[in-house]
């Protein structure tokens, strides 16, 4: 990521995106979905956007008051977002359509909504995990679920939906095996608010965004039980070290692990009290049962189910990470978290790799 260096438009002729951009679907609408709808709505008043929501209550909040009733109920939407159940209204006729459906159910969901989605439509990924019985990244997911290779882009950053809303600087990585793609997600999403950078490493982008939500896990417990600042830092430079072990192990580049979509949404997420993983953590550590927790929750903490498939990659790839398992085992009442950090404590002492 070096913002400084100028990169000269090789090709002045190239398609001005936004300006050809007629529609774009959203499909979820959460925190997020609802946050990158309303950036996109905000780039061009014109723009048709429409969100795929699950129930009428949703839609007439948002087609009647402009407000995200459940999610962001603080904020006015602008008034070219428009809501509906009905993907047979919402996804035909989509330039891009942006999925922001919870990664554990996003298979199903796609297998449902698939007949409404033209194969020349670029699916924009914003969801961040691993499918908990798969190991699969989003990636893998979607085709999956669509029966069929779709062009697809993934975004991943530190970019909590709330800030988004305000209009706080942001930046964000889209990641693409076709480059094309990449460019024209930038275009289409980048403003004063919002940076986006592009890239081709797709594997690097989407395992930074999905562990870091476990790893958010390990610190919000830490954070719970009273452990001080040394033992945060610690514990999250270690798990940045066991990301990189394990997603190198995937093919990830270590410029990507270095950058927004890594060691910057990393931060984000173990430091800052807005993360629903992080609060997880701390709720954890204070004692609270994982049940009473996530029941208590109206939003989701991907983090909790992909905590589950990185025990699977751990084993897959021959890989000790004994943050990220931790965080597992603890996640299936395998392990108090006090005797997580005496058993991490008393782990023989190694060279700094
Ligand atoms: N909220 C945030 O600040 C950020 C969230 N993300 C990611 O965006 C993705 C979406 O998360 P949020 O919008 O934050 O979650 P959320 O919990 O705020 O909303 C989830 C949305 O998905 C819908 N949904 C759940 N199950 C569904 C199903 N089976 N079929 C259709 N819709 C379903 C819910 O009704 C809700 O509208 C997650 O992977 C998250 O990690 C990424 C960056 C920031
Ligand atoms: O991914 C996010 C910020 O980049 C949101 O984090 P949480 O899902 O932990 O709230």
């Amino acid at each position: 990521m070096r913002w400084s260096r100028r990169v000269e438009e090789k090709n002045s002729k190239k398609e001005d995106v936004l300006a050809t951009t007629k529609k774009v679907a959203v499909m979820g609408g959460g925190s997020f979905g609802t946050a990158m709808a309303t950036l996109l709505a905000r780039n061009k008043a014109d723009l048709d956007v429409v969100i795929l929501v699950r129930s009428e209550a949703d839609a007439e909040s948002i087609n009647e008051d402009h407000k995200n009733a459940k999610y962001l109920p603080q904020y006015e939407l602008p008034t070219n977002i428009r809501a509906t159940t009905d993907p047979a209204h919402a996804l035909p006729g989509s330039d891009f359509i942006v999925h922001a459906v919870p990664v554990q159910s996003s298979k199903a969901f796609l297998a449902g909504v698939k007949q409404h989605i033209s194969p020349e439509t670029p699916l924009l990924c914003l969801s961040k995990g691993l499918d908990r019985e798969t190991c699969e990244m989003m990636s893998e997911v979607i085709p999956e679920g669509l029966g069929r290779k779709q062009p697809l882009a993934v975004l991943s950053g530190p970019t909590f939906a709330v800030e988004l809303m305000q209009g706080l600087p942001t930046a964000i990585v889209a990641a693409s095996e076709d480059k094309n793609l990449a460019w024209r997600v930038q275009r289409l999403f980048a403003s004063t608010h919002l940076r986006v950078n592009t890239s081709a490493d797709v594997v690097g982008v989407e395992m930074s965004g999905a562990l870091k939500n476990v790893l958010a896990i390990a610190a919000g417990m830490i954070e719970g039980l009273s452990l001080g600042n040394n033992a945060l830092a610690s514990v999250v430079a270690q798990g940045c070290a066991e990301i990189r072990w394990l997603a190198s192990k995937m093919g990830a580049r270590p410029e990507t692990l270095a950058g927004l979509s890594g060691t910057g949404d990393i931060m984000l997420t173990c430091f800052v009290n807005l993360s629903r993983n992080r609060t997880v953590g701390v709720r954890l550590g204070k004692g609270e049962s994982l049940e009473d927790i996530l029941g208590s929750m109206n939003q989701v903490a991907e983090g909790v189910a992909t905590a589950g498939a990185v025990m699977k990659l751990a084993r897959r790839y021959k890989v000790s990470l004994p943050v990220l398992t931790a965080v597992a085992r603890i996640l299936e009442d395998d392990l108090d978290p006090r005797d997580a950090v005496e058993e991490i404590m008393n782990l023989p002492q190694v060279p700094e790799v």
